[in-house]
């Protein structure tokens, strides 16, 4: 009878689901920014994260267990220590900088995080953060120069943030709870 509830709920979409998600980009990207917009409905005042924060959220009848995970360069070689049992990836990209170097540093991050056999299974939703800034590329733009288009095979969505305002995180995981449901 358990099992015939559960069945129903879940046909439904009325169970919650648990979801472990790894929250990862470039330093200065505004990951800890949305953690705690997400947690705390504030903006909080960060520092540069050395090693990770990590938070419970639910959003969508998604029971989301949030890794907000350092960035920068010497960080970088430890994020697969945080791979394992990863439903979604939410790499965050700060759309305001256009300097070569760091799109090709974050291509590079996210092409590496897409060839990851520990994330195979994973979905990806792609944060273009900082559109209040008056340079921000726009989601088409991001989706480019991240050379997404042609990337066949994998469950992916670029989404356009402003983590200070909040504006477009929700949407973003509307489309990770409708993803995974
Ligand atoms: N204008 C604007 N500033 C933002 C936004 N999101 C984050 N910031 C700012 O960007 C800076 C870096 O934000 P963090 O959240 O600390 O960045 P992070 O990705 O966690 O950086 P690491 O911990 O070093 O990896 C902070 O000064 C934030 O206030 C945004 O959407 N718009
Ligand atoms: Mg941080």
């Amino acid at each position: 009878m358990g099992a015939l509830i559960s069945l129903l709920m879940s046909r439904f979409g009325l169970l919650h689901k648990d979801l472990r998600v790894i929250l990862i980009g470039l330093d200065a990207a505004g990951k800890t920014t949305i953690l705690y917009k997400l947690k705390l409905g504030e903006t909080v005042i960060t520092i540069p994260t050395i090693g990770f924060n990590v938070e419970t959220v639910t959003i969508n009848k998604l029971n989301l267990t949030i890794w907000d995970i350092g960035g920068q360069d010497v960080i970088r070689p430890l994020w697969r220590h945080y791979f394992n049992s990863v439903g979604a990836v939410i790499f965050v990209v700060d759309s305001s900088d256009r300097s070569p170097e760091r799109i090709e540093k974050a291509r590079t991050e996210l092409s590496w995080l897409f060839a990851e056999e520990e994330l195979r299974d994973s979905v990806f939703l792609v944060l273009a953060n900082k559109q209040d800034l008056p340079n921000a590329m726009s989601v088409q733009e991001v989706t480019h120069v991240l050379k997404l288009e042609n990337l066949k095979g994998r469950k992916w969505f670029v989404q356009g943030t402003c983590a200070t305002s909040g504006d477009g995180l929700l949407d973003g995981f509307q489309w990770l709870s409708k993803t995974l449901n």
